[in-house]
């Protein structure tokens, strides 16, 4: 038995494939052409497994099978420490790939990614937000006249919902928008990426320029769990959920000017980015990805190095900066002003704009001057508003998605956290 052992081991191990055989002619079989030596003879072309994962004990287990020969306990035992020990080396494995879809072909106001919920799955377009941390959707328990054109998630259709008794949420944003309601987990799957009971934030109330934005479902919030707002027991983003079975703890934005981009899980993908990454750290007390950027130049200007402490918010739609930079910045562009009656600087929409770069450690990053004429005031109008803003009314700069679509973001989870910004 030793020798057959020995034999199996090394057949069944895939190490060892038959030679080429010479080929006379072939035949069909349901496993593509065979090649034929001759009258009732054909050889046989092994192939490598890549999915085979060597395990000795299973192969001296399997030859005791053979000869019907019971294998003795402690080989059993080996066969499946073995497989343990097989799979925890090859590390883990779930990784998603998602679009993320403007939800108005002429603005970039947001964008959308399509996920989907519970059993059978219900598809929703939820705007991803690293602004926030709370994953909540339009859903059965609103009220007819607070929707307008959303898809909603129906709990009670879903055989995996399960309500979280007694938790209830409520969010208020920067711009003002606001949402509240009960919680339920269920299965959530993102381009291909599932979390099992996650938790699921329906909303009972949402503010009326949550309902004017037809093509938004809700928002899964990519912020720290810390920001989470459900009580008595605040609940984990899907990012947070879904880290320990990622091969990596990141996610990746690759937003767009005015078309699709994509926000991928669990890896970095080298073909949306050119150069290097420069990865900085990040603050995660105030619960957002908060770095600090090392300066800016306007168009072709000198760059002015200074410390700019702000966020990365994948859900703001406009870059929101320090005052003097505002006006380093608008000074170069005839005819602009900050319009009390528009809230922010607009100038006239075939006005000629600069570039606007900013630092990221001794790296780059310049936004097109194109993405900075953000959108006529009102349609049709002549005036445009700028996609660069004041922060001062805000407390808080606000690296948001005119400065995101100039980049390729990695928002690393690890320990710490840090932040990585590559051209494109
Ligand atoms: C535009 N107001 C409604 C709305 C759509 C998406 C969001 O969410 C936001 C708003 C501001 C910052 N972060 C997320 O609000």
């Amino acid at each position: 038995i030793k020798e057959l052992i020995l034999l199996t081991i090394i057949v069944g191990s895939g190490l060892v494939s038959a030679l080429p055989p010479t080929k006379i002619g072939t035949t069909k079989t349901n496993h593509g052409d065979v090649p034929v030596l001759g009258k009732g003879r054909a050889s046989l072309q092994q192939v490598r497994n890549p999915h085979y994962r060597f395990n000795g004990a299973r192969a001296i287990y399997r030859t005791y099978l053979k000869y019907g020969v019971q294998p003795p306990d402690y080989l059993i035992e080996a066969v499946a420490k073995t497989d343990a020990l097989n799979t925890a080396a090859e590390g883990k494995r779930d990784t998603g790939s998602a679009a993320a879809i403007p939800v108005n072909p002429n603005y970039d106001i947001a964008y959308v990614t399509p996920v989907s919920i519970g059993t059978p799955p219900q598809t929703l377009h939820l705007d991803f937000d690293t602004g926030s941390s709370d994953l909540w959707v339009f859903s059965s328990h609103l009220p007819a006249s607070q929707i307008r054109g959303q898809t909603i998630y129906v709990p009670a259709n879903s055989s995996t919902a399960k309500l979280l008794a007694d938790h209830t949420w409520s969010i208020t944003y920067g711009d003002g928008s606001a949402s509240r309601g009960n919680v339920y987990v269920d299965n959530f799957t993102v381009g291909g990426l599932t979390v099992e009971n996650q938790a699921v934030q329906c909303a009972l109330q949402v503010s009326t320029s949550f309902t004017r934005e037809s093509n938004i479902d809700g928002l899964v919030g990519l912020g720290f769990s810390t920001l989470n707002t459900v009580v008595p027991k605040s609940q984990l983003t899907f990012f947070d959920n879904a880290k320990p079975h990622m091969d990596e703890p990141v996610f990746t934005a690759d937003l767009k000017w005015k078309s699709e981009g994509t926000y991928d899980f669990g890896f970095i993908d080298e073909k949306k980015y050119t150069g290097k990454i420069t990865y900085v750290p990040v603050n995660t007390s105030p619960g957002y990805w908060t770095f600090t950027s090392s300066g800016y130049a306007v168009g072709s200007g000198n760059f002015s190095a200074t410390s700019i402490v702000g966020i990365a918010d994948t859900g703001t739609s406009l870059v929101y900066l320090p005052p003097s930079i505002l006006t380093a910045y608008y000074r170069q562009v005839e005819g602009a002003t900050s319009s009390r009656t528009y809230g922010g600087y607009v100038f006239p929409c075939n006005s000629k704009l600069p570039s606007f770069t900013f630092g990221i450690g001794e790296a780059r990053i310049t936004i097109p001057s194109s993405y900075i004429s953000y959108a006529p005031v009102t349609a049709g109008s002549s005036t445009c508003f700028g996609g660069l803003q004041s922060s001062s009314s805000l407390g808080i700069n606000i690296w948001g998605d005119v400065a995101l679509k100039a980049a390729f973001v990695v928002f690393h989870g690890g320990n710490p956290p840090t932040i990585g910004w590559a051209k494109k």
